[in-house]
Formats: C-alpha cells, sequence, structure tokens
C-alpha cells in the first residue's frame, strides 16, 4: 500500500512514549515522530491474505510489521486480526508537519533566492495512480500464462482516486467524442479540485502508487520548487514539470501569483513508455473563480513518453539538503544487479543476476530466527553477473532459473548496490524499473550509462547524495546505492512495478535477525514457523 494511506482510522491507537495508550478518532489527532501507533485490521476478504505495507516508515525494531508476506510476517486472513505497530519516523513527521519552515526560493529561474517562511498548513496531498478496467486477477492470469499476456497500459490515471473515463474534463479542446465533464461534482469523472486562494504559498505532497506508470505532473503557468523526496528535504530546486515513478514521493511548493481571474489546469501523464492512457486532469481553482470555469489555455503537454534526457535532467538536480546525514565513505560489501527479462520453460520472467524471486511459504524473518535451514536455499544469490556480459543486446541465452535465497547482509555494514539495467528480450527495448528498498532509505550515489566500470567509481556523489527508499534505473543505464544494514530484519528489495514484481523482480536482504528478541507470534503462525509453534504447543 503506498505512502498516502490515511493513518488516523478506526481501531487505530496511539501509544505515547509517555506509556499514554488511549483512542484516538479521526484527524483531530495528527501522529508525531516518535509516537508509536498500532493499527488493529481485520481481514473480512474470502478468499485472499492481507498485509499492510507503511511504504516509507522504516518499522525499526518491528520488522515483523512491514507488511510483506513470505518476508516479514504471515499474511493475515479471514478474521485472523493482526496488531502490527511501529514507530513513526521522518516521513510520517514530514506527512503531518504543521510547522513552518525557512525555504530558500528561486524568482522563476532569474537567478535570485529568498527566503520565506512557508506556513505549511496550506497543502494539498495528491495521491497518484493507474486504473485497469479489468480486475487484477485477470492480469495475474495473463502474467502467469504461457503464452504470456501483458496487462498492457492503463486506460485511467487517477489523481486523489478520480479520472476521467466515461465523460472528459478536456473535451473541450479535443476531437474526442466523450461529453465535457460539468465539474458539478457528482459525475464520475470530477476531479477532487485544488482550491487556492491567490498569493499564497501551497505545498503540494505528491506520491505515486502506480502499478505500472511512470508519471509527469505539471500546472499550466505555475512553476513548482521541489523541496522533499521520499520523506527527506532536499536541496530547493525550480521545475516546469516533475516526473514521479511508482512508489516515489515528492513536496513541492507553488506560488499562486498568477492572473486570478483564470483557473489552472494540473496535468499528469505518463513517462518511459508508449502511452495510451489519456493525461489525468484537475483544476487549480483560484478563489473566487467558479470551479467549473475551464482554464483559458490547454491542459500542460506531457513531454515525449521517450524523451530521457528530460526525465534524467530531472533526477540530476536532486541533491540532500543542506545537514542531510552523509553516507559513509566506504563500502564493505558491493553487490551488483542485472536486471534482465528472461523465459522460464516458457514463461516470461525478469530475473536479477539470472534468478527470477520466487517466495517461500514460511516467511524469512521467523525461518531465520528459528534456524529453520529448510525454509529457503540458504546459499546467498549471486554478488555480481558474468563480465561478459552485453547489457545492449538480447540475452544471448534467455533462460533464467527461479530461486528464494536471501543475501545475509553483516550488521551494521555499509552495502553498495549497483543496479545494472539491460536490454529486455526483444531487441532495442530497455525498460524503466523503480527499485524501492523496505527498512532502510539509501544515498542514491549517482546514475550512468551502459554498463558500470571502475572508471564510473569516480563520478559517484559522496558529497550531498539524496537520501530516498525508491530510485529509478534508466533503459541501458545504472544506479548506484548505498544503506547501512542496520535495522535488524528481513527487506524486500524490489521492482515497484506490480507486474514486474510478480514476475521475479526482486530480491531480499537480511540482517541482524538474532539481536531482535522476539517475533510475535501472529507474524510466525504460517508454513514451518506456524508447524513449529504447533508442536511447541502439544509439548506444552
Ligand atoms: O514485463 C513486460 O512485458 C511486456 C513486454 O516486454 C512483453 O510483452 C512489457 O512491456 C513489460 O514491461
Amino acid at each position: 500500500m503506498g505512502c498516502g494511506v490515511p493513518l488516523l482510522v478506526p481501531g487505530l491507537r496511539r501509544k505515547r512514549r509517555d506509556g499514554d495508550q488511549r483512542a484516538v478518532s479521526r484527524a483531530n489527532h495528527p501522529s508525531q515522530a516518535g509516537d508509536m501507533v498500532v493499527v488493529e485490521l481485520t481481514n473480512k476478504l474470502h478468499t485472499e491474505g492481507v498485509v499492510i505495507h507503511w511504504h516509507g516508515i522504516r518499522q525499526f525494531g518491528t520488522p515483523w510489521a512491514d507488511g510483506t508476506a513470505s518476508i516479514s510476517q504471515c499474511a493475515i486472513t479471514l478474521e485472523r486480526p493482526l496488531f502490527t505497530g511501529g514507530h513513526i519516523l521522518l516521513p510520517w513527521a514530514l506527512w503531518n508537519a504543521k510547522i513552518s519552515r525557512i525555504v530558500r526560493i528561486s524568482d522563476s529561474g532569474r537567478g535570485r533566492w529568498e527566503e520565506r517562511a512557508i506556513p505549511l498548513r496550506r497543502r494539498f496531498d495528491l495521491l497518484l495512480s493507474d486504473w485497469w478496467h479489468q480486475s487484477v486477477h485477470h492480469q495475474e492470469v495473463g502474467l502467469s500464462s504461457k503464452p504470456f499476456r501483458w496487462i498492457g497500459e492503463p486506460q485511467t490515471l487517477l489523481i486523489n482516486g478520480r479520472g476521467q473515463y466515461n465523460c472528459s474534463l478536456a473535451a473541450h479542446y479535443s476531437n474526442s467524442s466523450s461529453s465535457q465533464c460539468r465539474l458539478r461534482g457528482s459525475e464520475q469523472c470530477a476531479p477532487h479540485i485544488l482550491h487556492v486562494l491567490p498569493n499564497k504559498i501551497y505545498r503540494l505532497r505528491i506520491a505515486s502508487t502506480t502499478a505500472l506508470a511512470s508519471l509527469n505532473l505539471a500546472i499550466g503557468n505555475h512553476k513548482m520548487v521541489v523541496v522533499e523526496a521520499d520523506g527527506n528535504y532536499v536541496q530547493p530546486f525550480a521545475v516546469d514539470d516533475l516526473d514521479i515513478y511508482s512508489g516515489e514521493s515528492y513536496s513541492v511548493l507553488i506560488t499562486t501569483n498568477q492572473d486570478p481571474s483564470n483557473n489552472y489546469w494540473l496535468s499528469v501523464g505518463v513517462r518511459g513508455r508508449e502511452p495510451k492512457t489519456p493525461q489525468g486532469l484537475t483544476i487549480l481553482n483560484y478563489h473566487p473563480n467558479s470551479a467549473s470555469k475551464l482554464p483559458a489555455s490547454s491542459p500542460p503537454v506531457t513531454p515525449l513518453w521517450s524523451d530521457y534526457n528530460h526525465s534524467k535532467s530531472f533526477t540530476n538536480k536532486i541533491f540532500a539538503s543542506m545537514g542531510s546525514p552523509k553516507p559513509p565513505r566506504n563500502y564493505d560489501r558491493r553487490i551488483t544487479l542485472l536486471n534482465t527479462q528472461n523465459k522460464l520453460n516458457g514463461y516470461t520472467k525478469w530475473a536479477i543476476n539470472n534468478i527470477s524471486l520466487t517466495l517461500p511459504p514460511t516467511p524469512y524473518l521467523g525461518s531465520i530466527k528459528h534456524g529453520l535451514r529448510n525454509a529457503f536455499n540458504q546459499k546467498n544469490p549471486p554478488e555480481s553477473f558474468s563480465n561478459d556480459y552485453d547489457v545492449m543486446k538480447p540475452p544471448v541465452n534467455p533462460n533464467t532459473t527461479t530461486g528464494d535465497g536471501v543475501y545475509m547482509l553483516g550488521m551494521n555494514t555499509t552495502v553498495d548496490i549497483i543496479l545494472q539495467n539491460a536490454n529486455a528480450l526483444s531487441a532495442n527495448v530497455s525498460e524503466i524499473h523503480p527499485w524501492h528498498l523496505h527498512g532502510h532509505d539509501f544515498w542514491v550515489l549517482g546514475y550512468g550509462e551502459g554498463k558500470f566500470s571502475t572508471k564510473d567509481e569516480k563520478k559517484l556523489n559522496l558529497k550531498n547524495p539524496p537520501l530516498k527508499n525508491t530510485a529509478v534505473i534508466f533503459p541501458y543505464g545504472w544506479t548506484a546505492l548505498r544503506f547501512v544494514a542496520d535495522n535488524p530484519g528481513a527487506w524486500a528489495f524490489h521492482c515497484h512495478i506490480e507486474p514486474h514484481l510478480h514476475m521475479g523482480m526482486g530480491v531480499v536482504f537480511a540482517e541482524g535477525i538474532q539481536h531482535l528478541n522476539r517475533i510475535p507470534l501472529e507474524a510466525l503462525a504460517c508454513g514451518l514457523t506456524g508447524k513449529m509453534l504447533m508442536t511447541a504447543n502439544n509439548h506444552n
């Protein structure tokens, strides 16, 4: 589940550090950094297990609440509740920040900067998603079939769950036969409108929970100043549009300094894949204009889907703000992960160093803690790939194998990950993959073209690399990450494109599990750990 999950839900208890635990009513008591939040979840779905992943929350000391079935815990099944809790760290603190913060703002590129106090309460949360009108089960069956059936592109892009389908916000500008959405609020395609006052500064917190689409977001006539990425402050920079990949989040500041007699479009469009999906639209509605007054000009045009230089230029502007923690200067271990599309007995897969991930029935956290060596392959997966592999060409031998091994990391060691992209199965195709790490933030040390080599080493940014939890690899490129394995647990690291994860595009890291005192029984009650518990009970 994505970053914008409203945490203040019925059944939620908040535990203060001082031990005062009480029911929290909706919305009035936003959580604060350091709070222990306990969410009681009951699954009433008849046919599916459920887990919640608190994307961006690192779960220090509570790795069993990370919400990754088969990795951190057992899935919650019909009517079996699980109490999940976690310390709410920086991202959540930012999400609820009410304080003013001094931010340096550029004056639309003219090079002067000024300092202003930003009242952060003026803010909008924009949750971006992509919508297929077919069911997810149908998609899953296609992906796991021979011949393979790809899910295709989404039919609709959604902003806060609202998008255009039967009627169109932009019909006024296009030759489309669909009717114009009238913005009365009752139509299916009526958007969530952003009501603003002239001459104010607003913070937009943007998170992408798309299953596939890489997106570009722009607001007609308005610059955006990026101030935060994945819950960490960055050096502010101004842009006309921003790229956001699945699993990422940003905060931007906008100043409502345009002609107040107009409204303005906010548009979202597809990047990196040939777009077959109309733009997602909403309106910046300047007070006191009517929200249904259409903007004077047409919606901002999304940059050409294949203009990767545009995307790279945005990504390369992201640096940590002053005072952010710096990475250790040296690494203890470097793992290079080659991303390839492969075949396995006629099925289409994605593989990392030629292993396509399959998850075992017993979650790693419990099986490692209790030394159940039969639960998964005890051999570490490969640290790298063959030197003579040509990343610019389709694989010479496209066949892959599956595996469920884990990269066992030394507690508190510094780990470098080089994500290496390659050509997919078809010639001249290499795709974007946003990689998301659980349990940690990582420093993004750099991006580059082709195969990573020792000469690229000197170009890595150890001075002010941004801290993120999701980072993209560009087609035919590499991305270098560094993190400290300081959080006891078993952690997924995977492509955030859902069908790609389904097809095996991920790995698992584990560190320091012996340091954990006790794993709650609810997280162990399945697979071999479940059996172990039953045997222990029978002996008692
Ligand atoms: O995993 C994928 O499969 C398809 C295509 O490569 C084969 O149909 C696609 O676009 C993906 O991202």
